[in-house]
């Protein structure tokens, strides 16, 4: 009798832990480095469970395409089990009619192109924030911490998104918990593969899985009694409200049978999951490539201003122009994808895929990054990063081709991708645009540690801290500071932060008086302390430069006005009672007499 289909290759198995010790600390790295030896579909057994690894594009094309309705099943993993309510949420659940309802409904009403086009404005409003505060440090030289700073940036679009006002609860990191709890989604669980080991939590996954849960599941709680308070939230005005009067108003399509509170609980897991951390690693991966490789930055900046110019500030409709940067944004998901191995699947029968049986319940890992590294795609510089790769070929990463599949492929390929493209886009052209960016304390582009961590989803191992500009001023900064200085007039904050800034930029603008300055202050404090009231009196330039901004710069210009008390001559003019008076300041100061 002719022998039946072979399993695909591997490396041989060990008794009870199968291949498991061979993933390391980065299965990504070492998955690929078997594939060299084994192929593109390769074999594996971890603990008991049977495992196939797709290592190729033509390979992951066969599995997320033309077999995909095989292969759209999720396993049943521990961490997920807890970490999702019994996995009632889309990105975790087993494939079945649950999440086929549930995933329509994201696609439809929670994640489609015209509900993240309304959320335009918000965008808007929390990034001119963040790059005022940015502006703010620049003018100073802070040399800041870029990833925190993109953090807070996503986690406050997320939020306001999501709940419709910004994060209140102080009590937790809440970015540190999910990126925790994508760490624990993403780890290889000894108890999985092998069961009768889950009792003993070898290695404390559960332990921790827990404690991220109930952070979580306090913050969650705190947001549905909220919202549940105003009695408007069945306006769907953000996207939690929509999802609870879903709860509340059950369609045949979402029966309150399979639509509780823990449902929507697990929903908004994968929607702030989804919508935090996936996008700010990618953030912080491109502003990261992009001071490695300064003449790309100076590429994306040069596009930039021959775009959008520097007397505005980008608005979203520039972004499909923005060609160049779209390449650059490939570039660094081709080489640092966000979620390195995609999302699990498993089969759901037995199935031949070129020549090899791949049995029912395979596990099945689609290595995305060693498909974006893979020399027979991108030819023998496929380390290197370089944008220009892109141009003139037609490669689109939403899961067309597959050569570049940072967002899966097939039936169950991201749904959020179009709100993460957005932000990812919008965020990283409005922080090039209006921004210098300088490696602090003398380091060099080639100084730039792309060390990643794995996970679910990949961040930077290490932070990346960048100075906004370090060196003589520049004209980038110098008009972002103006901008800046509007908004504040416009905002009506103090006169007194006002008047700081004009000196600040006044400053940043004269190189020479800052010398002084910073010599005068030297002299007088040294490095070694910081400056106290007590010796205010004793910087005499210091007391020049405040005058002089006093001069250039009153806040505000006409003072208030006085009225006169009585008529009264002056200077031969009649003055008559009740004569409102208003003094020019302004012009006194710019008066080229005195
Ligand atoms: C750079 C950003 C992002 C990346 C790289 C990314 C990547 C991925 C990948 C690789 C998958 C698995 C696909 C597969 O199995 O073939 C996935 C699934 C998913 N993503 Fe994303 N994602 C991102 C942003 C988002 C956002 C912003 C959201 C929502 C707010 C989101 C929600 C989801 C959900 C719900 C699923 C599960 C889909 C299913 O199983 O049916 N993701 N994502």
């Amino acid at each position: 009798r002719k022998p039946g289909p072979n399993l695909p290759p591997g490396p041989q198995p060990l008794p009870i832990i199968g291949n498991l010790h061979m993933l390391g600390q980065k299965p990504h790295r070492a998955l690929a480095e078997l594939a060299q030896k084994y192929g593109p579909i390769m074999s594996l057994r971890l603990g008991h469970v049977p495992t196939i690894v797709v290592s190729s594009a033509q390979a992951a094309e066969l599995f997320l395409k033309q077999h995909d309705a095989v292969f759209a099943n999720r396993p049943m993993l521990l961490v997920w089990d807890h970490m999702v309510y019994g996995a009632k949420d889309v990105a975790f659940t087993p494939h079945g009619d649950y999440w086929r309802r549930v995933r329509k409904m994201c696609v439809i009403h929670l994640l489609s192109a015209a509900k993240v086009a309304g959320f335009e404005g918000l965008r808007r409003a929390e990034i001119e924030a963040a790059v005022r505060r940015l502006a703010e440090a620049a003018v100073v030289r802070e040399v800041v911490d870029v990833g925190e700073r993109v953090g807070e940036l996503i986690e406050d679009i997320v939020f306001k998104m999501l709940i419709g006002k910004a994060k209140e609860d102080k009590r937790y990191d809440f970015r540190g918990v999910i990126q925790e709890a994508l760490t624990l989604a993403g780890a290889f669980n000894l108890a999985d593969f092998t069961p009768w080991l889950a009792p003993l939590d070898l290695q404390g996954l559960i332990r921790r899985t827990k404690a991220a849960r109930k952070a979580t599941d306090e913050i969650f709680d705190d947001i549905i009694e909220n919202h549940n308070k105003e009695e408007d939230f069945g306006q769907n005005r953000d996207i939690i409200g929509l999802l609870l009067s879903l709860m509340h108003n059950p369609t045949n399509e979402l029966p309150s049978s399979s639509f509780g509170v823990d449902n929507v609980k697990a929903l908004m897991f994968d929607l702030f999951a989804g919508g935090i951390d996936t996008t700010y690693v990618t953030i912080t991966w491109v502003l990261s490539a992009l001071i490695k490789h300064p003449r790309v930055m100076r590429l994306v900046q040069d596009e930039l201003d021959s775009i959008v110019g520097r007397e505005r500030m980008l608005v979203e409709s520039d972004l499909s122009k923005l060609t160049y940067l779209d390449m650059v944004i490939k570039e660094t998901f081709r080489l640092y994808p966000a979620a390195p191995l995609l999302g699990p699947r498993e089969s759901m029968e037995d199935v031949i895929v070129h020549g090899f049986m791949i049995p029912n319940k395979s596990r099945v890992i689609t290595n995305g990054w060693a498909i974006g590294r893979d020399p027979n795609v991108w030819s023998e510089n496929a380390e290197e990063f370089y944008p220009e790769r892109f141009m003139g070929r037609d490669i689109d990463v939403r899961g067309l081709h597959f050569e570049l599949i940072p967002f899966g492929a097939g039936r169950r390929v991201c749904p959020g991708m179009h709100l993460a493209l957005t932000n990812i886009k919008l965020v990283v052209a409005q922080l090039v645009h209006c921004f210098d960016w300088e490696l602090p304390n003398g380091m060099c582009p080639d100084d730039v540690d792309m060390t990643e961590k794995f996970g679910l989803s990949m961040p930077r191992a290490n932070k990346l801290y960048y100075a906004s500009h370090n060196g003589e001023p520049q004209q980038r900064v110098q008009e972002n500071v103006k901008a800046i200085m509007l908004d504040l007039f416009v905002a009506g904050i103090d006169t007194s932060l006002q008047t700081i800034i004009w000196a600040l930029s006044e400053l940043t603008k004269h190189p020479r008086v800052m010398k002084l300055l910073r010599e005068e202050l030297d002299a007088r404090i040294g490095k070694h302390r910081m400056v106290l009231e007590s010796d205010l009196s004793k910087l005499t330039y210091l007391d020049m430069v405040v005058r002089e901004t006093f001069r250039l710069y009153l806040v505000p210009p006409l003072l208030a006005p006085h009225e006169s008390m009585e008529d009264v001559i002056i200077d031969g003019y009649m003055i008559p009672k009740k004569s409102r008076v208003v003094i020019n300041f302004w012009a006194i100061g710019h008066d080229p007499r005195v």
